[in-house]
């Protein structure tokens, strides 16, 4: 079912210095900040040869990532997103096996304008999973 791991996200609580940790310090190439109001968060792509970091900023005031930030102040890994050919194919398969899909279970256009769901951390190991149809 999963094909390239697309990205790897890290919430943070300060975008614009996150950007420049990157940017400056790591010398990575990194995108314009990107507001995503339909996700309650801002994001920067970190362009590396062979995926993405996806830097998260909550934005509003019910961001999904807000309670992780919480936990965790100074940031951390949020979850990785992984790619497939058909997101509803894919899950359905998933139901079926008894993960339970985030949301109203129904993908929305994520950052790359492309369909996306989450699945739930606990049903994945501990880590919270995006899939992205490419
Ligand atoms: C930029 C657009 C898009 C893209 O195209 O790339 C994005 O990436 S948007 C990214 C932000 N959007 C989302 O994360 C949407 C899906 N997420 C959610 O619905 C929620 O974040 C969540 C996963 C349901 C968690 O919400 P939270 O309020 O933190 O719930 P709980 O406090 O009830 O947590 C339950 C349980 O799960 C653990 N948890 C929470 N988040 C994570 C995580 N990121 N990784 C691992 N584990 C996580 C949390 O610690 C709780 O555990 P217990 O304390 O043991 O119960
Ligand atoms: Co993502």
């Amino acid at each position: 079912m999963l094909g390239k791991l697309n990205h790897v996200a890290i919430a943070v609580p300060d975008l614009a210095r996150a950007t420049a940790l990157y940017r400056d310090t790591l010398g990575a190439r990194v995108s314009a900040p990107q507001a995503l109001p339909g996700h309650g968060v801002t994001v920067v792509f970190v362009e590396l040869d062979n995926t993405k970091v996806e830097l998260l900023e909550p934005l509003g005031t019910d961001s999904p990532i807000a309670a992780f930030l919480a936990r965790n102040p100074d940031g951390g890994m949020h979850h990785l997103c992984y790619e497939v050919e058909d997101i509803i194919v894919a899950r359905d398969r998933l139901k079926a096996d008894g993960a339970r899909i985030l949301g109203d279970g129904e993908p929305k256009i994520g950052a790359h304008g492309k369909p996306v769901l989450f699945l739930h951390p606990k049903d994945f190991a501990g880590t919270l999973v995006e899939l992205e149809q490419v």
